[in-house]
């Protein structure tokens, strides 16, 4: 399911944004900007932008929580590998992930061998400040959400540290300096010819 259509990415293409040698993945916590940073992203460069979570989302007609509710944590973990596994066959792109999808072994070789990982990290503050009002996670329907949240965080950043690339965001940027700051990243790693900062 793309978020672009051809002449928006038209649009990106004349901006002279660079060019995707290979997909781009942004892992990272929930409300990092994987989903937000990534649009933006697809915008620029001209491609399609992918997120797993919109693509189960899309085959199985049901909301995240409802699929954790009905068929549990394992099924959608399922259906994130082969979403994941799908999408890098296609044309260079930027695929969001979800926010668990790096925890799994198998995920990172095959992210890592097909794709430019990047992990957007960011602070608990941060995240909690743009995760709280929302209903929309079902791992943080829990009695103390934050204090779940931060032992998500404390879990999951050694794993999200073994990403080949990171840009750590800060409060005051808006989503396109995020996206400044990747491009920038995936041109030093090559994963994008011709980009001017
Ligand atoms: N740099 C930013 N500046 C301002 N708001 C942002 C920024 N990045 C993200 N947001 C907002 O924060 C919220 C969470 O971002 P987003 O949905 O992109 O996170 P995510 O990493 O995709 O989370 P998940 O893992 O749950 O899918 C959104 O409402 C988004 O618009
Ligand atoms: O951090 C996580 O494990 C998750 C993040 C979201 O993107 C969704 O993939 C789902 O809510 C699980
Ligand atoms: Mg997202």
């Amino acid at each position: 399911m793309g978020e672009t259509t051809p002449q928006s990415r038209e649009e990106g293409r004349r901006e002279g944004a660079g060019r995707l040698v290979r997909t781009v993945v942004l892992i990272g916590m929930m409300g990092a900007g994987k989903t937000a940073v990534g649009r933006a992203l697809a915008q620029r460069l001209g491609v399609e932008m992918r997120d797993s979570d919109a693509e189960i989302v899309a085959s199985a007609q049901l909301s995240i929580p409802e699929i954790f509710e009905r068929y549990g944590e394992p099924f959608f973990r399922e259906k994130e590998s082969a979403v994941i596994a799908r999408l890098l066959e296609g044309p260079p792109c930027v695929l969001s992930t979800g926010g668990g999808a790096w925890m799994s072994e198998a995920n990172r070789r095959l992210l890592t061998a097909r794709a430019a990982v990047l992990w957007l990290e960011a602070d608990l503050d941060l995240l909690w400040s743009r995760v709280r009002h929302k209903n929309t996670r079902p791992l943080l329907k829990t009695a103390n959400p934050k204090a779940t949240l931060t032992e998500l965080l404390a879990q999951r950043a050694p794993v999200y540290a073994l990403a080949p690339l990171k840009v750590h965001v800060e409060p005051g940027w808006s989503i396109d300096d995020t996206g400044d700051r990747v491009m920038a990243e995936l041109a030093r790693a090559g994963a994008v010819e011709g980009y001017a900062e």
